[in-house]
């Protein structure tokens, strides 16, 4: 099937956006009106340029207000359509989308709408130009994709059909499997947006909140495949409306853009990908730091030992008990201090998991960072992340055992990593993590930061024992905001925060009003409420469990947190959070760091 995308959906001017649809392997374009109106080439430069990029103009849009108007309305209206179909022919342009008219001269009157389109049908065949007429949600008298569509039937022109927009669709809560009544041929066009699951007046909703399929809350795979029942073989075609995809970049855009195609085509038996393989856990987590002695000082004290070294390279494993640190200060450090760079992804299959990166358009990393390293598979998340796919302990050839003394034993595993995204890139990076590694995405809860509200959703294997959570700020954020961190589970909260305590560590302190409050919400003794306000340790409980946690201060972005994880509880804390993020605020202000 063809792929294609509006213009609209993209930043940056129209031959940016023209540029960015090609290097993602799009096959054709909708042109935007306004991009048009825009731009310094020529309809016959532009026609030029997408034959250069490869793509096909497959739709020129949008043509307003045309039907069921007075007679000498409908005259001038006309004659406004005629200058557009010129200038189709001047593009190479052979679909126009007509949207229902939100004019307030339109009158309720189906068969005048289907008269007027096939007059204008009549003048666009002169034109070997076909119109697709779409219903907009917030149409005056026709805003449903059936009414739209009789009124199709009605004309009966062989130069009209319908454009059928899932979002117009879905908003309305227009049931879907009525699309397979309309003859595959006559549907002219296919749009694909969909949408989070918002409140909200529709003509809002659609202008500003449209994501891209698998990024929001319609069923767009259910609506492709009643479309395809029909015959349908026009391409499957982006358009979406979208405040934060208007100021992000528009390549990596229109490859997020494009993924989600590819795994909508692969849902409905079109594209054929190479299976997920999905992490069975983490195997690794790593910092780049331009300085160890702050991380290993951490480190030491929540009870790792610095166990091994790379042979070949500056990275130290610190390990305690299944919970693997590599400390890393090669070349790859950045400005911005310690920072997590990668995470090592237990796979069952690594090359395969690999191929579905790839296949999925992520960027692969070289395998060998050094020749006599062993080759390990990588590709990079959204967020410049590299994702290791780790075999049974391949990678773990490359280090050789240190002396050191024996490790402490109360933390048992990586509970989850949490990541904060550019702030332009929640969705992809939700995505991302969806379609290429196979995990399951949580609800996204919305955190109260003293300075800017953050987004935060977190992905999961089945088993729980690959957890990151994935955070964003509305707006670019703050260092503080900006930062990340390792969540290290253990059985006993309390003993690992005072073991921490005892060899040097420094909690996160919190602040009395929270304990007063928590003695409000729940049933806990007194000597439990004192060592949680001593230590500073947060509790939350959800319907299947008590989850108990603290934190280490901030290194560089990186902080750690103790987690105790009780009977199959299952979120972050979340609640919490606003507290947390208060109390680093606090800290960041006194010390500075
Ligand atoms: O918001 C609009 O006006 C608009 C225009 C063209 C479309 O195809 C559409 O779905 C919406
Ligand atoms: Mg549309």
């Amino acid at each position: 099937m063809r792929t294609s995308i509006a213009t609209v959906s993209l930043s940056g001017s129209l031959t940016e956006k023209l540029t960015a649809a090609s290097r993602a392997g799009f096959d054709g374009v909708e042109i935007f009106e306004n991009d048009l109106l825009a731009s310094p080439l020529t309809p016959e430069e532009i026609r030029t340029r997408c034959a250069d990029l490869g793509l096909r103009i497959d739709l020129y849009q949008p043509m307003r207000d045309i039907e069921a108007v007075p007679a000498d309305e409908f005259a001038r209206n006309l004659r406004r359509a005629r200058h557009k179909l010129e200038l189709m022919r001047r593009l190479g342009a052979d679909t126009v989308l007509v949207c229902s008219s939100v004019s307030p001269l339109a009158v309720d009157d189906d068969a005048l709408a289907a008269q007027q389109l096939s007059r204008l049908a009549d003048l666009a065949q002169d034109f070997g130009i076909r119109v697709a007429y779409e219903a907009l949600a917030w149409g005056r008298h026709v805003n449903t994709y059936d009414h739209a569509w009789r009124i199709v039937e009605t004309a009966d022109h062989p130069a009209l059909g319908t454009c059928l927009d899932s979002f117009h669709i879905l908003s309305r809560g227009s049931d879907p499997k009525g699309i397979e009544d309309i003859p595959g041929e006559k549907i002219f066009y296919l749009q694909l947006a969909d949408a989070p699951l918002l409140a909200m007046d529709v003509l809002q909703w659609s202008r500003h909140y449209r994501c891209f399929p698998g990024q929001g809350g319609f069923d767009v795979t259910g609506l492709v495949r009643h479309v395809l029942r029909t015959g349908y073989d026009g391409p499957l075609s982006l358009e979406v409306f979208n405040d934060v995809f208007r100021q992000a970049e528009a390549g990596p855009t229109a490859v997020d853009a494009r993924r989600s195609l590819l795994v909508l085509q692969e849902a409905v038996g079109a594209a054929e990908l190479p299976a997920p393989v999905v992490p069975t856990g983490v195997a690794f987590a790593e910092l780049v730091t331009p300085d160890t002695e702050p991380v290993s000082a951490l480190l030491a004290a929540l009870g790792f030992a610095r166990a091994a070294r790379h042979r070949t390279k500056p990275v130290d494993l610190w390990q305690q008990g299944e919970a693997r640190i590599l400390v890393n200060t090669g070349p790859a450090v950045r400005r911005g201090g310690t920072q997590l760079a990668a995470i090592g992804l237990q796979s069952p299959d690594p090359a395969a998991a690999a191929d579905r990166a790839e296949a999925l358009l992520a960027p692969v990393l070289p395998r060998r960072r050094a020749p006599q390293d062993a080759p390990l598979d990588a590709v990079a998340a959204p967020d410049g992340t590299e994702l290791f796919f780790c075999g049974a302990d391949g990678w773990r050839a490359d280090f050789e055992h240190v002396a050191h003394t024996p490790a402490a034993t109360h933390v048992r595993h990586i509970d989850h990593l949490a990541l904060t995204q550019p702030w332009h890139h929640f969705d992809e990076a939700t995505l991302f993590h969806r379609s290429v590694l196979g995990l399951h995405a949580q609800e996204s809860v919305d955190v109260a930061d003293p300075y800017g509200l953050l987004r935060s959703r977190a992905v999961t294997n089945a088993d729980g024992s690959v957890r990151i959570a994935l955070t964003v700020g509305a707006a670019p954020i703050d260092d503080t905001v900006r930062a990340q961190h390792i969540a290290l589970a253990t059985d006993d909260v309390v003993a690992a925060a005072r073991r921490f305590r005892e060899a040097g560590g420094r909690l996160l302190p919190v602040p009395a009003n929270y304990y007063d409050d928590l003695a409000a919400r729940y049933d806990l003794t007194d000597e439990e409420l004192a060592t949680y306000r001593e230590l500073g340790i947060l509790y939350d409980r959800d319907p299947h469990g008590v989850f108990r946690h603290c934190y280490t201060r901030t290194v560089g972005r990186v902080f750690f947190e103790l987690v105790q994880r009780d009977d199959g509880y299952r979120g972050y804390g979340a609640q919490n959070a606003p507290v947390r993020l208060a109390a680093q605020h606090a800290v960041q202000a006194v010390t500075g760091g």
